[in-house]
């Protein structure tokens, strides 16, 4: 079952009273190996990450901190490329991006998926190459189109009708020939959260299969010679931990291709797959194995392009947070240990919904633990706050910390590596932490810490 199974709101509700808290964990000083990043481990008490005390980070850096094991992520894109070695894996950015981010994606040999000007920026400042960019995006401005198509970014996924108007116009303006595809809703109700399914057809994303709007707007494309229709792409929703969904998406896409050489003698090389698969947050969440995912959809491909007499596509998926989620932890220092009398203890950390929303926005769960020491003391049901002047600012609703939690204690807070600093807003006007990359031993700032003076940046 996804952590996200309830339509919004719902856990932003008073907790039913059938609802219990979850048990206490056997040892509160564990580290499941599948919730932390890979480098992770307890010495002398304190959680050290990439050979790196938590304690030393903070003292150096500051809290709170968004801490990110590099050898985590480069391992995660390894796998990846392995599982695909016939096909492409992009990077998608907006599950977190910075130059150094985009630096060791280039260096892994990924590509990478942008859904606006400032990610392409980012990634065009290190030298990433454009030919291995891809855009995305419902909405693009007239400005973005045109600097992807001036850039030689390497596909642009078209997302409506008037976007295939304005990439015709541009690509004329400019005599290039941008390579595009098309992005299908397939119907599929991917069982996640419902702010994050993308491909039942009662939302913003994509042209529908079903509607006969992507045959449309393949019909459009294939009319327009400056534009290079080079595939399909397909994007069912984020932290998806069924597989039937992604197996579902990818049969009617190829299913779409057969329809396109059957209408128009045309046979498209590539299937773009999308990203959307889930990680393990809570002991007990599921999380799809890459490598067994690779191999189902790579069959179920081959077997709709064979039966229609078409050769494999290429295949592309993108993912972002399976990638970067896991690698990513928030170190906190606990400011308040205050004890609501017969229900729980809240525990105020320095940072909350503005470096970490989405508790507040989807009702996510996280693992934390104590970091700074270990401690044999009874379990205290807790619920981990942040400082801002929301109630929902919940860090973690339910968990349970040891009972002699002080102030001056850090805590981290595990699978932060994505969709945490990418969603980071100043609400109260709190500086964005600072991000530290952490490898053999070392650390280094790759994101300063904002300051005062960036707050007020702009303002007369
Ligand atoms: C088009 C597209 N590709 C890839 C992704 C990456 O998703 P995830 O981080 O869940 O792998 C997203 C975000 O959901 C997306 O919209
Ligand atoms: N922001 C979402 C994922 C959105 C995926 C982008 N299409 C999350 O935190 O889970």
């Amino acid at each position: 079952m996804s952590r996200f199974a309830h339509p919004a709101g719902d856990r932003h509700a008073e907790q039913l009273p059938d609802e219990r808290p979850p048990h206490a964990p056997a040892d509160l000083n564990a580290l499941t190996p599948a919730l932390w990043p890979r480098t992770s481990e307890r010495i002398d008490g304190a959680i050290t990450i990439g050979g790196v005390d938590v304690r030393d980070l903070v003292a150096e850096y500051g809290s709170p901190l968004l801490v990110m094991d590099e050898e985590d992520f480069r391992s995660r894109c390894r796998d990846y490329r392995a599982s695909f070695h016939d096909g492409d894996v992009h990077y998608a950015g907006k599950a977190f991006l910075c130059r150094e981010v985009a630096r060791w994606i280039m260096q892994e040999g990924l590509g990478l998926d942008v859904c606006s000007a400032g990610e392409l920026a980012v990634a065009l400042s290190v030298g990433f190459p454009p030919e291995r960019i891809t855009l995305h995006g419902n909405n693009k401005s007239v400005a973005e189109l045109e600097r992807a198509v001036v850039t030689g970014v390497g596909h642009i996924v078209a997302d409506s009708f008037e976007e295939i108007a304005r990439l015709g116009y541009l690509a004329d303006k400019h005599g290039v020939r941008p390579k595009v595809m098309i992005r299908v809703t397939v119907g599929v109700e991917a069982h996640t959260h419902e702010f994050i399914a993308t491909s039942h057809d009662d939302q913003k994303f994509g042209l529908s299969l079903s509607s006969g709007a992507a045959a449309e707007a393949v019909r459009r494309v294939l009319a327009l010679p400056s534009l290079e229709l080079v595939g399909l792409h397909s994007h069912i929703g984020s932290q998806i931990s069924e597989t039937a969904g992604f197996e579902v998406a990818a049969r009617r896409l190829a299913g779409l291709l057969a329809q396109i050489k059957q209408e128009h003698g045309v046979v498209l090389p590539e299937l773009d797959l999308g990203g959307g698969y889930g990680i393990p947050y809570v002991d007990g969440d599921d999380a799809p194995d890459i490598k067994l995912i690779a191999e189902s959809l790579r069959e179920i491909v081959a077997h709709v392009c064979a039966s229609a007499g078409l050769p494999l596509p290429r295949l592309t998926v993108e993912p972002g947070r399976s990638i970067t989620g896991l690698a990513g932890i928030t170190l906190y220092e606990v400011g308040t240990v205050k004890d609501v009398e017969g229900l729980r203890t809240y525990v105020s950390v320095d940072g909350g919904m503005s470096d970490n929303i989405r508790t507040a926005l989807y009702g996510a769960e996280y693992t934390a633990r104590l970091a700074s020491r270990s401690s044999e003391a009874a379990p205290m049901l807790s619920r981990l706050v942040g400082k801002h002047c929301e109630s929902g600012d919940m860090v973690i609703r339910d968990l349970y910390l040891p009972a002699d939690l002080a102030p001056g204690d850090l805590i981290a807070v595990a699978g932060t590596g994505a969709y945490c600093r990418s969603l980071a807003n100043n609400y109260n006007y709190l500086p964005k932490p600072a991000v530290v990359a952490v490898s053999g031993g070392q650390a280094r700032v790759i994101v300063q810490r904002e300051t005062e003076e960036d707050l007020l940046r702009g303002q007369l």
